[in-house]
C-alpha cells in the first residue's frame, strides 16, 4: 500500500511510513502507513488485537518500529530527548482509555493538570488560574480541581485527562478508546467536547476506537486496521456510505445494529 497522505495534500503533522512491529516474532503491524494533518481527525478502527494501541504507542514515541519510519513534525518521536525534545513532546499528547489508571490517585485533579503546566514551563504563580481556565474549557466546574480521582465520575475523569493533554498546547492528541469505558450519553458529550476543542484550538486527533459509530462522530478520515494491516482508508462519509471491504461492512453493522447498505 502506498504511503497515506492527508486529505488536503499538505505536509502531515504525523507521518507513519511502512511501519512493521513484531512482538516475540509475531507481527502486530505490517507495513502500515498513515498521515495526520494539522487540525484534522484521523479515526483508526479495527477489532481487538488489530494493532491499534501498538500504532498509538509508536506514534507517541513509546515504542520504536522494527522497520519503517514515524515522524512527528518531521522528527522521530522515539528519539525526542533534551530541550528540543521536551518542547516537541509537549506538542504531542495522549488521552488514554482508563484515566483512573493514568491519573495518580494521590494527586488532586487540579494538581495533575498543574503538573503538566509545570512541564510546559508555566510559572508557578500562573498555574492556579491556568488550571481553572482549562477546567472551564473542558466543561468542568473549577472547584472540582480539589477532588481526588476517586471522588470523580468516569466522565469527569476523562475531562480531566483532556484538560491535562491540552495543558501543553498540543498540535496532536492521540486518543486511545477514550470513550469506551463511558455510557452512551456521557460518551456523546465527551465527543462533542473534543469536536468543540478542535474547532477552538485547531488541535489534530489520532482517534482510536473499535466502534465505528464513535469514530463517525468526529473523524474526517478513517483507516481500518485488520490483523496489523491497513484494509481500507478514506473520507469518513465515503467509507460510511460505501465500505469497500466486507470487514468494514461488518464493523458498520456492529456500530449501527443493522445492515450498512439497504
Ligand atoms: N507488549 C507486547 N508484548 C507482546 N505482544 C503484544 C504486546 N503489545 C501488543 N501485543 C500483541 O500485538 C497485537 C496487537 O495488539 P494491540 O494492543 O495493538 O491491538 P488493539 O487493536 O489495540 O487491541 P485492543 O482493542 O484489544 O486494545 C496483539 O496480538 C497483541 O497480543
Amino acid at each position: 500500500m502506498t504511503p497515506s497522505t492527508t486529505a488536503s495534500g499538505s505536509t502531515p503533522l504525523l507521518q507513519v511510513d511502512k511501519v512493521t512491529k513484531n512482538f516475540r516474532g509475531r507481527p502486530a503491524l505490517q507495513e502500515v502507513s498513515l498521515a495526520v494533518a494539522a487540525g484534522e481527525t484521523l479515526g483508526l478502527v479495527g477489532e481487538s488485537g488489530s494493532g491499534k494501541s501498538t500504532l498509538a504507542r509508536l506514534a507517541l514515541g513509546l515504542l520504536a518500529p522494527d522497520a519503517g519510519t514515524v515522524r512527528f513534525a518531521g522528527q522521530d518521536p522515539y528519539r525526542l530527548r533534551g530541550r528540543t525534545g521536551r518542547s516537541l513532546r509537549a506538542r504531542l499528547q495522549f488521552v488514554p482509555q482508563h484515566p483512573r489508571g493514568s491519573l495518580n490517585p494521590a494527586l488532586r485533579a487540579g494538581e495533575a493538570v498543574a503538573f503538566a503546566l509545570r512541564l510546559h514551563g508555566t510559572p508557578r504563580r500562573e498555574r492556579p488560574e491556568a488550571v481553572a481556565a482549562l477546567f472551564r474549557q473542558v466543561g468542568l466546574e473549577p472547584g472540582l480541581a480539589r477532588r481526588f480521582p476517586r471522588e470523580l465520575s468516569g466522565g469527569q475523569l476523562q475531562r480531566v485527562a483532556v484538560a491535562r493533554a491540552l495543558a501543553t498546547g498540543p498540535d496532536l492528541v492521540v486518543c486511545d478508546e477514550p470513550t469506551s469505558a463511558l455510557d452512551r450519553t456521557v460518551q456523546a458529550r465527551l465527543l462533542d467536547l473534543l469536536t468543540g476543542l478542535q474547532e477552538s484550538t485547531g488541535v489534530a486527533y489520532l482517534f482510536i476506537s473499535h466502534d465505528l459509530a464513535v469514530v463517525r462522530h468526529l473523524a474526517h478520515r478513517v483507516l481500518v486496521l485488520r490483523r496489523g494491516r491497513v484494509l481500507e482508508e478514506g473520507p469518513a462519509a465515503e467509507l460510511w456510505e460505501a465500505p469497500a471491504h466486507p470487514y468494514t461492512r461488518a464493523l458498520l453493522e456492529a456500530a449501527t445494529g443493522g445492515p450498512a447498505t439497504p
